[in-house]
């Protein structure tokens, strides 16, 4: 016989609650697959685009019909990745910090998020290391948990811990098909309103020592099974209540449910062709 793994005593029975959001995206004008930078990513066969678009405005609507802001960055033609705003910087308590890339591929995309940063008065730093927004770190009220392994550099973990004054976990990516950390963890309630950060992961992305840094910081974290993880359901945004995900990730809605969550399904398939998700698409501009 198996033990249950939610408990009704626990977090399930926990009232959720929404707070505003504010969250960055851009249109996938220009998106297409024309370089391989991750497994997921198949130059030879084309996009539809019109599918994408049609994909992201529905997501942008979810997060409107949410009460969230959306605010939008420019497309710039040629850089077919710059729909995954995700990616562009890390933004907490006003101070931002712009990514650099690993390749070469999206460079281009740091200015562009560099000035729209700047033009919202925010207190910008641009990186010295290599990494990559919020695909790498993922933001709580307490702590801020840092991939590596892939893209991001171990160095950007202490540099965003000296900016943000928050501490900065390192977790070990170990499996290229999750080269992202925001590929295999989620933040379902970062705590500002709870006062209890509640998180989700797929275990089999991390190293056997970074697997038990987060089963000792979350006991009680959603484990999400591989073929959840398989079609992008952890690459998910949660606002403490509502909890948007790939509308294929069936099992891990039904966990959500079971916490009290809401989960709300999105088709992002034809964005999944770059390797991302809802969640690479949004950046959230944190200013409190
Ligand atoms: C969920 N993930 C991984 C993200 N945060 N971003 C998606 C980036 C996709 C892009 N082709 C790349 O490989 O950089």
């Amino acid at each position: 016989m198996t033990t249950p793994s939610v408990s009704l005593i626990g977090p399930a029975a926990q009232e959720r609650t929404a707070t505003p959001r504010h969250y960055l995206m851009c249109p996938p004008t220009h998106f297409d697959v024309r370089y391989a930078i991750n497994p997921w990513m198949d130059p030879g066969r084309p996009v539809d685009r019109g599918r994408a678009l049609a994909q992201w405005e529905h997501l942008r609507a979810v997060y409107t019909g949410l009460g969230h802001r959306v605010s939008l960055l420019d497309p710039s033609p040629g850089l077919p990745d710059m729909v995954f705003t995700a990616n562009g910087a890390v933004v907490v308590g006003g101070t931002a910090f712009g990514a650099r890339f690993r390749n070469p591929e999206r460079t281009a995309e740091e200015a562009a998020h560099l000035a729209w940063l700047r033009g919202r008065g925010l207190d910008v730093h641009a990186s010295g290391t290599v990494h990559e927004g919020e695909g790498d770190f993922a933001v709580t009220s307490s702590l801020i948990l840092a991939g590596t392994g892939f893209r991001t550099d171990q160095a950007a973990h202490m540099e965003a811990q000296e900016l943000f004054g928050l501490p900065v976990v390192g977790l070990r990516l170990v499996d290229p098909r999750f080269y992202h950390l925001d590929t295999a963890l989620a933040v379902l309630d970062d705590g500002r309103a709870s006062g209890r950060a509640d998180i989700a992961y797929f275990p089999g992305a991390f190293s056997g020592a970074a697997q038990q840094v987060l089963a000792r910081l979350f006991p009680d974290a959603v484990r999400v099974a591989e073929a959840d993880a398989l079609v992008f359901g952890l690459n998910a945004v949660g606002d403490g209540r509502n909890v948007v995900l790939p509308v294929q990730a069936a099992g891990f809605a039904a966990l959500l449910r079971d916490r009290g969550y809401h989960p709300i399904g999105v088709d992002t398939s034809e964005l999944a062709r770059a390797g991302g998700g809802p969640k690479c698409c949004t950046q959230e501009i944190r200013t409190a």
